[in-house]
Parts: C-alpha cells; sequence; structure tokens
C-alpha cells in the first residue's frame, strides 16, 4: 500500500485549479441509469470514488469512457440489476444507486452497505421513503431486494435531512406516476448540482436548496452534457493547508456562497480572504487564533467533511478551540493519530478540546477516513521533520491527485 512521505515547513505558494465535487458526481453519475441513453460530464475528478462507480456500470453493462475528467455513459445496454457486495464494500456510498436502479428496473438487488469508520449510518430514511413510493422491500443476507410495479409520488417527511435519502428519493421520484414532495429535505448544493442535471436531462424537479423539493414524474428522459459544480470540501482542504503553513494560495473556479461557513471561520482564525472574480485568496496569519464554537451541520451549517481539517489547523492555534461533531457519531478517530504528532486534544463526547501547541513533529500515522486523512497531510505539512502517512488509499477516495496539487504550490510530499 502506498503512503505519503511530507517533509514539514515548507509555506504554500501558488495557484491551483480543482476538478468538480466528489458529492456531485457521485450521485450524477447515479443519475445516468434513468436515462436510456448517453450522458456527457464535465468536470469529473478522477478519484477512487469515481473508479468505483465506474466499474459498476462497467459491470452492469453500461459503456464508460473517462479522459481528462470527462466521462461519457452509455447506458443503453445496461441488463444487471444487482449490484454485488465487492462493489459496495470499495465504496459505501454505492447506496446512491438504488434510486435510479428502482427507477429503472423492477427488480433490484444491491449489497447492505453498513457502517463504516466515521459512523454507524444507517439507510432507514433512504429505504422507508423507497417503500413509501411502492417499493417492496426484503432485508436478507446482506442485500437489500427491492420489487415494485409503479412508482407512485407521495409526500416525504424526512425525520432529518439526509443527504444520500434525498438524493435517493428525487431519483425515484424522477420516474414516478404523479408529484413526489420532500419535506425536510437537505440543502447541499450537490443537490442542487443534482436537480440540475436531472432538469437537463428532461426531468421536472423544483425546490432543490431549499428543505421542500417537488419532483413531477416524467416518462421519458433524453440524453444530456453537464459540468460538476466545483468542490466545496477539496477546496476547503487546500485553504487550511496554506493557512496551517503561513502561506498565500489562490484557488479558481469557486463558487463563494457554497464556502461561505468554511471562510468564515478561516476568518475568525485571522486569514485574510478575498475574493478576485471566481478566485479565492487566502493569506494566512502569523498567530493562528483559536475558535471556540465550530460546530457541524447541515447545510448551510459548517460541513462535517471539513471538521478533521480545521481541527488539525486549530492544533498549532494560540489558545483552546472546541470543535461539536454533530452528523456522524464517530468522526474523531484521527484525533489520536494528531496527538502522536505532538498534537494536545482531549475528546469529550461531541467535542474535540484543542489546546494549542507551539509546533507538531513529525510521526508516522495511519489515516483510517477520507477527511481524517486529509487532516494528517495538513499537520504534517506544518511539522518539524518528516512523517509517513499510511492508509492513503482513503484519502485518494476524494481528493485527485493530492500530493501533486500540494507539490505543484512548494510541499515536499512524496507517494512512496
Ligand atoms: C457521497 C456523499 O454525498 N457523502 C456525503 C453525504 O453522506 P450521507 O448521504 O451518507 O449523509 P447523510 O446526510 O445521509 O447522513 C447524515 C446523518 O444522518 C444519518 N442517517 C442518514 C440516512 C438514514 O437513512 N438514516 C440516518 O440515520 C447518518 O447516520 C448521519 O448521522 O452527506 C454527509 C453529510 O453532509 C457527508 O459527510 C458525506 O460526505
Ligand atoms: C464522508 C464522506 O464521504 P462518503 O459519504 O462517500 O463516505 C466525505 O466525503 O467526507
Amino acid at each position: 500500500m502506498d503512503k505519503f512521505i511530507v517533509h514539514g515547513g515548507n509555506k504554500l505558494k501558488g495557484e491551483i485549479n480543482l476538478k468538480g465535487a466528489k458529492n456531485a458526481v457521485l450521485p450524477i453519475v447515479a443519475a445516468t441509469i434513468l436515462n436510456e441513453g448517453e450522458s456527457i460530464i464535465h468536470n469529473v475528478p478522477n478519484i477512487a470514488d469515481v473508479n468505483v462507480m465506474i466499474d459498476i456500470l462497467r459491470h452492469v453493462g453500461c459503456f464508460v469512457k473517462f479522459e481528462d475528467g470527462t466521462l461519457i455513459i452509455d447506458t443503453k445496454n445496461m441488463h444487471i440489476s444487482e449490484i454485488p457486495e465487492d462493489f459496495v464494500r470499495r465504496m459505501r456510498s454505492s447506496i446512491i444507486l438504488l434510486g435510479a436502479m428502482v427507477g429503472r428496473f423492477e427488480h433490484t438487488k444491491i449489497s447492505y452497505p453498513g457502517g463504516c469508520e466515521i459512523g454507524l449510518r444507517p439507510i432507514d430514511l433512504h429505504l422507508k421513503s423507497l417503500s413509501s413510493m411502492g417499493v417492496r422491500i426484503q432485508e436478507r443476507h446482506g442485500y437489500i431486494n427491492c420489487k415494485r410495479e409503479t412508482l407512485k409520488g407521495v409526500e416525504i417527511q424526512l425525520d432529518f435531512p439526509s443527504v444520500g435519502a434525498t438524493e435517493n428519493i428525487m431519483l425515484a421520484g424522477v420516474r414516478c406516476k404523479g408529484i413526489t414532495k420532500i419535506y425536510n429535505a437537505a440543502k447541499e448544493p450537490e443537490i442542487i448540482d443534482l436537480q440540475n442535471f436531472l432538469n437537463c436531462m428532461g426531468a421536472k424537479i423544483k425546490g432543490a436548496g431549499t428543505s421542500y423539493i417537488e419532483i413531477e414524474g416524467v416518462s421519458k428522459l433524453h440524453n444530456v452534457e453537464y459540468s460538476i459544480i466545483p468542490d466545496r470540501i477539496a477546496i476547503g482542504t487546500y485553504l487550511t493547508a496554506a493557512a496551517i503553513t503561513k502561506g498565500e494560495v489562490t484557488i479558481n473556479n469557486v463558487v463563494p456562497e457554497h464556502i461561505q461557513s468554511i471562510v468564515s471561520k478561516l476568518k475568525e482564525v485571522g486569514c485574510d480572504i478575498r475574493y478576485i472574480g471566481n478566485s479565492i485568496k487566502l493569506i494566512a496569519p502569523k498567530v493562528l487564533n483559536p475558535i471556540e464554537n465550530i460546530r457541524t451541520l447541515p447545510y448551510p451549517g459548517f460541513p462535517t467533511d471539513m471538521q478533521a481539517q480545521i481541527t488539525a489547523l486549530m492544533t498549532l492555534s494560540s489558545g483552546t478551540s472546541l470543535i461539536e461533531e454533530n452528523i456522524f457519531e464517530n468522526r474523531f478517530k484521527y484525533c489520536n493519530e494528531l496527538m502522536r504528532m505532538g498534537a494536545n486534544i482531549t475528546i469529550c463526547g461531541k467535542t474535540a478540546i484543542v489546546k494549542g501547541v507551539e509546533s507538531l513533529t513529525g510521526a508516522k500515522v495511519n489515516s483510517e477516513d477520507l477527511r481524517g486523512g486529509a487532516a494528517l497531510v495538513i499537520a504534517a505539512l506544518s511539522a518539524n521533520g518528516y512523517s509517513e502517512i499510511y492508509g492513503i488509499q482513503h484519502i485518494d477516495r476524494g481528493y485527485e491527485n493530492m500530493e501533486k496539487v500540494l507539490s505543484s504550490l512548494g510541499a515536499n510530499i512524496v507517494r512512496a
């Protein structure tokens, strides 16, 4: 297995362009199944999760070509409606295929995703919603078996604004007879991107980005060409890396509204942040202020997917920071590894209490999940001496060539 070797201490300086959002592209690729034809998708990151999705689509009989950030998918010849366990184990979020598969096939079978390193992650809201739309669901031997005749539009009140459940309902709703109404829907920008993609394909959806979404079922969809929104989490990750190294970095092609909660915290830390057209420039302060109230929340709150990275930054602040995780129950595991690097962190229930230290020291550390891994890289970039970061297959799930992006900004990082 590969690792990153990082010699800390270099200030990040320069300008980068990043590809589209992992969490937007995955449901959009799932959505291509609904149209029995061709989709062309631009600005797609070459990350492991996208490649698992491609493997799944090829397995079920689709044609897929992926070159230079453009995906061409033809789902006309898709003839298998079962997703086996080994794919779902490689990527838990393959559950997002369920809504689209149910929309297209009368019988569908998908391996149960189970929990992961950051939490139990049940899918009760997905299944309850699909079942209210007319899908008969049996959970057996680790598989979810779905059968349906006509899908019907219904009113769904989500107990929690789950991103994945909202997406699965939207996907199935496109093929329903009648109108599906989602109350307490997730409001993440990736939900809007899915709506826009589906509408470009001939769907009739409105309301994404608010807590009420309406999907009018349609009988026919058509071929589509689309470009994925920027990755607000990757942008936040590299801005945080710039901040911890006392650097100065510009990231092109951002949507300011999508990163507002992240930028607001980086400003509290003391960073000077400016927008120039579609670009964002961060100039790090000499001293990092602590922050006492970072609370992860559904969008537009501070994203759980940035919690680990901001915690890494706070390990070097001039005081005590409090970071509360409200979305996943087990998302502080990486803190043990930060402590091997000299961080002073106490976990108290849902809160990490981070007392800033003068400096971190390089160490051998292990990443167990995607954002925890990114946090370890961020810490290593600023640490004295060198670090070895293992488990980087998790990082590769969501960051395209992280070591190349960081090297282009002057970091001393190699994959070995
Ligand atoms: C591929 C993708 O887009 N992943 C994102 C998506 O994950 P995902 O769609 O899995 O996240 P959800 O919004 O569904 O989960 C949020 C919370 O709801 C709980 N829950 C969810 C569904 C359900 O049926 N029952 C239930 O209890 C989960 O365990 C979790 O505690 O949104 C998360 C929250 O912003 C992000 O961290 C992930 O990066
Ligand atoms: C938790 C994440 O993703 P996933 O839902 O794909 O595990 C993430 O992107 O941080």
